[in-house]
C-alpha cells in the first residue's frame, strides 16, 4: 500500500497542475476537493456518522426508496458477501440510509464508514465513490488512494447513481471493501453489478409510482424485453411522458437524434413525438405478441423492440382503494402522487385524534390548505381560525392573539377583545409561519397548551379553551431551537407529528392538479377552459418556486386572457414561455434561421428535428420577426 506521505505529494503535484495517471473523474474530483472544498490533503479526518435525530430524518425522507431498493440490495449482497463486500445506500445527500454489511466486521466497519449513517458527501469526506457519483451523475470506481484522505486510502468503493422518475439523481448505490489486495481492474464487476441493481431499483420505482399509467420498456434485444428491460417511459391516458427511468432519457434522445439533453425537457411531450405510435397501437405491444414483432420506429430512424404494460386500472387515472376510503376534505391534496397519498392516508387517520401536527412545506404548497382539511374532517363543533404570525406586527400580535381585558391599556377597547385562541375555542388555531413568533410569546402559548386556559392581556383571571393546534413553518424549526429561537419544550410540543408536503415540482400528479384548478376556475367562471399541447407542456416544464398558489394564479390569468377557453402559450406568463421546452434551448435568430435553411425552409422538419410542435417554430419566428 502507498503510505500516507506520499499520497499526500502526489496530490500537491496534481494541485500544481502535474499530469497524472489516475482516471480523469479521479483527478477532477481531487481538484474539487482542493480548489471548490477547500481541503487539506494532510489534514486526515476519520469518516464521519451523522448523529441518530439526522439519521431518522434522512431515513424518514428516504423511507419509499429504502422500501423498494431493499429486494434489490439483498439479491445483491447475497451474491457478494463471499468476498466481504458491504452496501451502501445513499441518499442524494451523501448519506448512508441503507446498509447491508458481515455483522462480524461490525466495529471494523464502522469506525470506516462503510455503516449506517455515514456521510460520504464529497465536500465531507474528499474524494469517494458516493460523493463523485452524486457531483457526476455517474457510475464511478475509487479505488484505494485514489481516495483524497488518508483515512481512506485501504477501502476500496463503487458506486452508481440512481435517478427518480423526472431524471433527478435521488439516491447512489456502493459496493465497498474494507481492503482488496487486487488492482483497481477487479472492481469492474462490481461496477457491473451495481449498475444494474440500480437500474432495477429505478425501474422498480418507476412500476410503483405510475401505477395507473401505461408503462413502455425498451430493449435493443427482443430477448430481455420483458425480464430486463434498457429503459421505461410511463404515459398517461393521453400518451404524454410522465415519468422515466434513466435509460429512458437516453432512449428518447436517441430516437431523435438529439445530443446534450435536458432530461426534465422530456417530461410532458407526447410520446408520438419520438416514435411512430399512438396511444391506440399500445396493446399490440402487449405480453402476448411475438417479442420479435414488437418493433417501434423511432423519428431518428431507429428500430427498438418494446412492450408495454397497461395501466393498473384501466386506461384512466382513478383513486387508489385508499384514497377512496378517505373521507372527503382530504380527496383535493392529491391525484396519485405517491408522496402526497400517503401524506393524506396518515393526516385522514390523524384527524379526529387532536394530536398537535407540525405541517411542513415550501411557500403556497398547500399547508393552510392540509390544515382546513384536517379540521373539516375532525369532528369539532368551533371554528377553525388562521394566524399567519408573520403578518402580525410583534407589538400586536400578543393582544391579537390573546385579547385583552376591559382597560387593558391605552387605546383599547372598553369592553376588552376576545383574542384569536379564544375564538378558535371548541375547533382549530392554525399557526401559520410558527417560526416567527416572538420568544415572549411562545412561553405564554405553551401554558395554553399545557394548562388549557388562555390570560388576556391586563386580566387576572385565565379562561378555560379546548383547541386543536396546527402549526406550519416553512423555517427548520429544529434549526431555531438549536439557535435559541425557538423554545425547546414549545416545539416538542407541536410536532407531535410531522406532515411535510413535497413542492409542487417533485410531485408527479402535477399534470392532474393543473386539470383540477383548471376545472374550479371553470366552475367559478361558468366557463369551459382547455390547454392546447404547448402551453400544457410549458406548464409541466416549469419549477413553480411558488407551488400551487402560483400555478392557480397563473391558470386564472390564462383563463382571463384565453379566447373561447382555449389557453394557448400566449395567454401564460412570460416567466412559463422563457422555460418553452425546446430541446437545444432558446435559439437565437441567426440559428434558427440557419437551421431552417437547412431543413429546405421546411418548418414540419425542423420542427420534427427538434422535437418541437410547428406552431412552436411558427411563433418563435414571429417572435423574431
Ligand atoms: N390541493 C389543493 N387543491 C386546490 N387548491 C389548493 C390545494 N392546495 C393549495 N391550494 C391553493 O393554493 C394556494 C396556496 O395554498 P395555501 O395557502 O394552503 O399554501 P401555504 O403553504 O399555506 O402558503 P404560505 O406558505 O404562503 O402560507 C391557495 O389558494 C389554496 O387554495
Amino acid at each position: 500500500m502507498v503510505s500516507t506521505l506520499s499520497h499526500i505529494k502526489e496530490i500537491e503535484r496534481v494541485a500544481m497542475g502535474a499530469t497524472s495517471p489516475r482516471d480523469a473523474p479521479v483527478v477532477q474530483s481531487w481538484l474539487r476537493c482542493l480548489n471548490d472544498y477547500r481541503l487539506d490533503p494532510a489534514a486526515a479526518q476519520e469518516a464521519y456518522i451523522v448523529p441518530e435525530v439526522k439519521l431518522r430524518e434522512h431515513r424518514e425522507q428516504a423511507e419509499e426508496l429504502i422500501r423498494i431498493g431493499r429486494s434489490g440490495l439483498e439479491r445483491l449482497f447475497s451474491q457478494v458477501v463471499e468476498q466481504n463486500y458491504v452496501l451502501l445506500l445513499s441518499d442524494a445527500r451523501g448519506v448512508t440510509v441503507d446498509f447491508m454489511g458481515d455483522p462480524t466486521f461490525d466495529n471494523q466497519l464502522r469506525k470506516a464508514g462503510l455503516y449506517l449513517g455515514s456521510e460520504w458527501s464529497e465536500n465531507r469526506a474528499g474524494t469517494c465513490a458516493v460523493g463523485a457519483c452524486i457531483v457526476s451523475g455517474e457510475p464511478v470506481i475509487i479505488h484505494q488512494d485514489d481516495h483524497f484522505d488518508t483515512s481512506h486510502i485501504g477501502l476500496t468503493c463503487t458506486a452508481a447513481p440512481i435517478f427518480d422518475t423526472l431524471g433527478d439523481l435521488t439516491a447512489v448505490l456502493d459496493i465497498s471493501q474494507l481492503r482488496s489486495p487486487t488492482a483497481k481492474a477487479s472492481q469492474q464487476l462490481a461496477a457491473h453489478l451495481v449498475a444494474s441493481t440500480a437500474r432495477r431499483i429505478e425501474l422498480a420505482n418507476l412500476m410503483t409510482r405510475t401505477r395507473n399509467d401505461w408503462v413502455l420498456r425498451l430493449a435493443r434485444s427482443p430477448e430481455f424485453l420483458d425480464v430486463d428491460p434498457d429503459a421505461a417511459i410511463a404515459l398517461d391516458g393521453s400518451g404524454r411522458i410522465t415519468g422515466m427511468t434513466h435509460g429512458g432519457f437516453g432512449a428518447l434522445a436517441r430516437a431523435m437524434d438529439m445530443h446534450g439533453i435536458v432530461t426534465r425537457q422530456f417530461i410532458g411531450q407526447p410520446i408520438d413525438r419520438f416514435f411512430d405510435i399512438e396511444l391506440d397501437d399500445l396493446p399490440l405491444l402487449m405480453r402476448g405478441q411475438p417479442n420479435g414483432d414488437r418493433l417501434l420506429k423511432a423519428k431518428s430512424g431507429l428500430a427498438v423492440f418494446a412492450s408495454a404494460i397497461a395501466p393498473a386500472s384501466g386506461f384512466r387515472r382513478v383513486p387508489s382503494a385508499d384514497a377512496a376510503k378517505l373521507r372527503n376534505p382530504f380527496k383535493d391534496l392529491s391525484f396519485g402522487d405517491p408522496a402526497m397519498e400517503r401524506l393524506q392516508a396518515r393526516a385522514a387517520k390523524l384527524a379526529g385524534r387532536g394530536i398537535p401536527i407540525l405541517i411542513q412545506g415550501e411557500t403556497g404548497s398547500g399547508k393552510e390548505y392540509l390544515a382546513r382539511a384536517i379540521h373539516d374532517s375532525g369532528d369539532a363543533a368551533g371554528k377553525f381560525v388562521a394566524v399567519n404570525c408573520a403578518a402580525i406586527p410583534e407589538q400586536l400580535m400578543e393582544s391579537e392573539l390573546f385579547g385583552y381585558a376591559p382597560g387593558a391599556f391605552t387605546g383599547a377597547n372598553q369592553k376588552g377583545k376576545r383574542g384569536l385562541i379564544e375564538e378558535a375555542d371548541g375547533g382549530t388555531l392554525f399557526l401559520d409561519e410558527i417560526g416567527d413568533m416572538p420568544l415572549a410569546l411562545q412561553s405564554r402559548l405553551l401554558r395554553v397548551l399545557s394548562e388549557n386556559e388562555v390570560l388576556p392581556v391586563g386580566a387576572l383571571k385565565a379562561r378555560p379553551v379546548h383547541l386543536r393546534l396546527l402549526s406550519a413553518s416553512h423555517r427548520d424549526l429544529a434549526e431555531l431551537v438549536a439557535l435559541g429561537q425557538f423554545r425547546q419544550d414549545l416545539y416538542y410540543r407541536l410536532n407531535a407529528v410531522t406532515l411535510a408536503l413535497p413542492p409542487l415540482r417533485a410531485r408527479q400528479d402535477l399534470s392532474a392538479m393543473i386539470d383540477h384548478l383548471l376545472q374550479r376556475i371553470g366552475r367559478d367562471n361558468g366557463h369551459f377552459y382547455r390547454l392546447d399541447a404547448s402551453a400544457r407542456a410549458a406548464l409541466l416544464h416549469h419549477g413553480w418556486p411558488g407551488n400551487i398558489r402560483e400555478l392557480s394564479n397563473a391558470l386564472r390569468v390564462a383563463a382571463a386572457l384565453s379566447e373561447s377557453g382555449v389557453i394557448t402559450m400566449e395567454c401564460l406568463p412570460d416567466a412559463l414561455c422563457k422555460d418553452e421546452p425546446l430541446p437545444r434551448g432558446e435559439q437565437p435568430a441567426d440559428d434558427l434561421r440557419k437551421a431552417l435553411d437547412e431543413c429546405g425552409k421546411n418548418v414540419s422538419a425542423l420542427a420534427r428535428k427538434l422535437g418541437v410542435n410547428r406552431s412552436t417554430i411558427h411563433r418563435r419566428l414571429k417572435r423574431l420577426n
